[in-house]
């Protein structure tokens, strides 16, 4: 079948991950503008290959895969890797130290792409066989940063953006108007609620930091709203993030394992002291 997959990868994996299923199997082609988050197909693919069935993505735009069985496996699933984004994010804002265990070297998730977008706003960066470690830097440096692979890190990158050292850029990410809520105009309300300057982009966001102050932020039914909220809460005393049981999509053992963090790591400091 043809589609137009430019509003989100997930249309492509679904059909791929059904396909080894149906008697022809199932050919997905992609007609329209650029797919976002080609990582997550690639990870589509080789989970599908692990598990036995035949894919051919040689051709660009183009995945097929055959009919076959899905054999039953004992996998070792990786970490999250966007879900670290807040908990990294969070060194960064305290200047503090954080260490996520079991990162892996070799992985096809998009949110890898943490280590480069950290270390090029400023923090340090390590990963090594326990883990990736991220220790804040000098200062939180804005940043010009293409998304569109990785676009879940949006929110949590857009909130470091509203407390760095000069304006930043995310571009390549219309397409998250279409996610849980309209992120692009979510987060700029909610920036903007706290005093930062926000301009919606055609494909992003220009994001301007301003001294916060506290607000209500709200979080649109969307798990990343409440971790990008929870990254500014650390540095603006009085925020209160909304709803914050939302989070549970991906991540519900969020509030604990923020606590744990806080409770390791000492009372952050208004303004980002170290
Ligand atoms: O396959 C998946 O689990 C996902 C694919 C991506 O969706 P889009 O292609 O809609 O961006 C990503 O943003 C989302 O966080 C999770
Ligand atoms: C479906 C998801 O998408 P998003 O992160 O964009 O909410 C997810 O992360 O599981």
């Amino acid at each position: 079948m043809t589609l137009d997959a430019s509003a989100s990868s997930q249309f492509v994996s679904g059909l791929l991950l059904s396909g080894a299923r149906y008697d022809d199997g199932v050919t997905v082609h992609h007609d329209g503008k650029s797919v976002p988050s080609l990582p997550h197909i690639e990870m589509t693919v080789e989970t599908l290959r692990d598990a036995g069935a035949v894919v051919d993505d040689s051709e660009p735009h183009t995945w097929r895969v055959e009919p076959s069985e899905i054999n039953a496996l004992d996998v070792v699933v990786e970490p999250d890797l966007s879900n670290a984004a807040q908990f990294l994010s969070a060194a960064l804002v305290t200047g503090g130290r954080v260490r996520i265990p079991g990162w892996p070297q070799y992985t096809t998730q998009g949110g890898d792409a943490l280590r480069d977008i950290l270390d090029q706003m400023g923090a340090e960066v390590h990963l090594d066989r326990d883990g990736l470690t991220v220790a804040a830097g000098e200062a939180i440096h804005g940043i010009d940063v293409d998304l569109h692979d990785s676009s879940e890190l949006t929110p949590v990158i857009a909130a470091l953006c509203a407390v760095a050292d000069g304006r930043s850029i995310i571009r390549g990410v219309a397409h998250i108007r279409g996610h849980e809520t309209d992120r692009i105009a979510a987060l700029a309300t909610e920036l903007e609620r706290l005093g930062c300057e926000v301009a919606q982009t055609a494909d992003g966001l220009r994001i301007t930091p301003r001294p916060l102050r506290a607000a209500r932020w709200q979080t649109y039914a969307d798990h990343r709203m409440v971790m990008a909220g929870a990254v500014l809460g650390l540095v603006t005393p009085g925020l209160v993030v909304e709803d914050v049981g939302t989070v549970a999509k991906t991540l519900p053992t969020f509030v604990t394992l923020w606590d744990d963090m806080l409770r390791q790591g000492g009372t952050p400091r208004a303004g980002g002291g170290r």
